[in-house]
């Protein structure tokens, strides 16, 4: 055993029928129905337009070094995406643009990196995700150690490898392959409801009541008499 120093090179992958389905599902919707606590921190952000779900391939990697992320990169399949713990460290990129068309190359779906990435201008056009905490113009060293497809931690979530990740403008949720399934048919459903909120919501009736009820019970002092007077 070398802790810190270390590979797993098997993942246990959720089926990918199941994972694609949530391609079309918004992070809000999901998140919703995960109590709200599933969510990575939106100091994570999209560097793109690009949305993705897919199994993750986990790296540890040493403030400021990338080894373990050019390892991940030669190990990752097609669908997956390299998540890269590298402690949010805003000192050094981890990754740019050469990384990013090799991955785009094999067919894996993107990167999420609490550190920084460089070539922005460039990642803008890709079509592949990627989300990261910041910018960085200076390189990684390529020393090691570091630790691939162990739990890692990310903008507060832990992620461990082979959970799905589900990314798109408006942030990121990790969910465990066995509640996957569930989550699937909770998200649509969901998704079906906000349609028909919209749908009332054109026609001018959509109901209402439910905010005055919730105040009533909740004990809300509502004025009617006077304006309020400082
Ligand atoms: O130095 C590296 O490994 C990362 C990099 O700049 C790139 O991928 O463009
Ligand atoms: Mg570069």
């Amino acid at each position: 055993m070398k802790p810190g120093f270390r590979i797993y090179t098997k993942v246990n992958r959720p089926p990918s029928v199941l994972v694609e389905k949530f391609n079309h599902i918004p992070v809000a919707n999901i998140a919703d129905n995960m109590g709200r606590i599933s969510c990575v921190d939106t100091g994570i952000k999209p560097f793109n337009r690009v949305k993705m779900a897919g199994p993750a391939i986990t790296v540890k990697a040493p403030v400021g070094d990338n080894l373990m992320f050019h390892k991940a990169l030669d190990m990752a399949q097609k669908g997956d995406i390299i998540v890269v713990d590298g402690e949010g460290s805003m000192n050094h990129s981890l990754t740019g643009e050469v990384m990013m068309r090799y991955a785009m190359s094999k067919g894996i779906k993107g990167f999420v990196v609490d550190g920084c990435i460089r070539d922005v201008e460039a990642v803008k056009e890709l079509e592949f995700g990627v989300y990261a905490r910041g910018v960085q113009p200076k390189g990684p060293y390529k020393n090691g150690p570091g630790e691939i497809n162990v739990p890692v931690s990310i903008g507060g979530q832990v992620v461990n490898p082979g959970d799905i990740l589900v990314c798109d403008m408006d942030g990121i949720v990790v969910i465990k392959p066995d509640d996957a399934l569930f989550l699937l048919e909770r998200s649509l459903k969901h998704n079906q409801i906000e349609e028909e909120y919209m749908d009332l919501i054109e026609k001018g009736i959509w109901d209402r009541s439910w905010v005055d009820q919730e105040l009533e019970n909740k004990g809300c002092e509502i004025i009617e008499d006077f304006a309020y007077k400082s």
